[in-house]
Parts: structure tokens; sequence; C-alpha cells
């Protein structure tokens, strides 16, 4: 596992953006690069640096697929807290040459949850896989809305929300946990890490916990952003601020071992 540590929010996102753009730079044309993309504040720079660039006509994304990570239960595309919303709000919206054909979200609408997850599933396989899946973290570790006790090895599916993660989440439905939808449809941890490559950002104090258990915890289903301990492509990016529960071996140890290596 590498773990980037970077000053702050900004360069952290400016390395991750920069990560994922030589990526798909580097990709050949006769597939398609797959990008796995995620909510959250955490990769809202990282989107930003990304329209830069394409805005500047320095990437494109006429050539890339890409599968969402999850969507609250209930919520219509047209909510303002829908994941379909934020990405387009966020995001694909801004791009010059997205194919709307080529972005795939899950449908939180959908009268049969569990064929919409194996549908998923099936289409990600047709595209020989994920090449690329950014992610965030919640506090409790969480990748997706693989909460807590998930299996390190399941699929998209649909998933309970933990009080925990109903609260953290309510401050973008009135600071009100009863409004946030108690069921999501997830890719799985496994869907996760059935990726060529990962890339987990993690930012700020209140992650510190979910670091600390990632790189320096056991691998446990308690901890499920623990399991890319196992995975042969995975890459944290994180600021000094997530940083504070790290052992200051760990801290200095990565420090030392990334100084040369700017992507
Ligand atoms: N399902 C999403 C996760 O994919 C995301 O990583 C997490 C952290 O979000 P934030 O980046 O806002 O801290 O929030 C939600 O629970």
């Amino acid at each position: 596992m590498r773990v980037v540590i970077q000053e702050d929010y900004r360069k952290m996102c400016k390395w991750a953006a920069d990560y994922i753009a030589a990526r798909i730079k580097a990709h050949g044309e006769d597939r398609p690069f797959v990008l796995g993309l995620p909510t959250g504040s955490s990769p809202i720079g990282v989107y930003q640096e990304l329209v830069r660039q394409n805005r500047a006509g320095e990437l494109s994304f006429a050539n890339v697929v890409t599968f969402n990570m999850d969507e609250y239960l209930g919520l219509p595309q047209e909510h303002d807290q829908s994941y379909w919303y934020f990405m387009h709000n966020n995001f694909f919206n801004h791009l010059t040459d997205m194919k709307p054909e080529n972005i795939n979200i899950l449908n939180g609408m959908t009268d049969d949850p569990e064929g919409e997850c194996a549908r998923y599933e099936a289409k990600i396989a047709s595209y020989g896989g994920i090449d690329l899946f950014l992610g965030g973290i919640g506090v409790d570790g969480h990748i997706a809305f693989n909460e807590p006790y998930t299996s390190l090895a399941s699929r998209t599916g649909v998933r309970d929300l933990t009080t925990d993660t109903r609260i953290v989440n309510s401050r973008f439905f009135g600071n009100d946990p009863g409004k946030v939808p108690a069921q999501a449809l997830s890719v799985g941890v496994g869907t996760v890490t059935d990726s060529k490559e990962v890339l987990i950002l993690i930012n700020g104090h209140n992650k510190a916990r979910a670091l600390a258990a990632t790189v320096e915890g056991g691998v446990s289903q308690k901890w499920t952003c623990s399991t890319l301990q196992m995975h042969n492509g995975a890459i944290i990016a994180c600021d000094e601020a997530a940083c504070g529960e790290l052992t200051v071996d760990t801290y200095k140890y990565f420090l030392d071992i990334e100084k040369n290596q700017r992507l």
C-alpha cells in the first residue's frame, strides 16, 4: 500500500487528480478507461481539478466509462441529495466530452433492487472490470456504503445505513438524521478491491482514526477499508490533518519512501 501524505486538502486533491489524469492518458484507445467514482465532500476538489484540466484541453473523458459507488435507496435523480444529482452537479455537467451513455449510477428508484445490483456487477464485468476506483472513507472506515462488519468479499447490493452514518450525513438533510434514507445501493467491498487500482482520499482530523485503522490496524471487517492492505494496487492520498493517529514511525516511513515519487 502506498500512503501519499500531502500538506493540506488542496494539495491532496491536486495530487489525486494528476494521478487519475496520468492513468487516463496512459491508457490505450482499444478499450475504454473504466473509472469508479465516489460522492461526498472529500472528492470535490479532485473533481474541480479534473474539470479544470478537461476544460483547458489537457484531459479528455471521451474514452472514459464511469461507475459510481453508491446511491441512496428511494431518492429520485432530481433530489438535490441524490448521488446522481451530486455527480452531475459537481462533475459530469462541467466536462466538455463526457458521453452520457458512459455514466453508470445505481438507480435508487428501482423496484427491483437486487436485480439492479446484479445488472450493475454484470455491466462492470462486461468492460473487463474497473481500472481505477477512486473512493472516500467514512469516519467509521466504510468505503462506499459498506459499514463496519460488511463482508470484505461483498458484492453490489442493498445496504442498511448505521445510525452513526445517518447522523454524519444529516448535515446535508437539514441536520435531521431521520431525513437521511435508511438504505442505499452500494458496490461491495469485493467490487472495489477487484479493481486494478484503488485510490482512497482521507482528509481532516475526523478521519484520523480511520486512516490509522486502514494503514496500521489488522485486516478486519470492523474497518472495511483495512481490506486494502491485501490489494496490490492500493493508494491512500491523505492530508496532514488525517495523520494525527498514525505512529510517528509510520508517518515518517511514508514521507521517506514517497519523497522521490511524484505520481
Ligand atoms: N457513501 C459515502 C461514502 O462513499 C463517502 O466516502 C463517505 C464520506 O464522505 P465525506 O467525503 O463527505 O466525508 O460518505 C458517504 O457515506
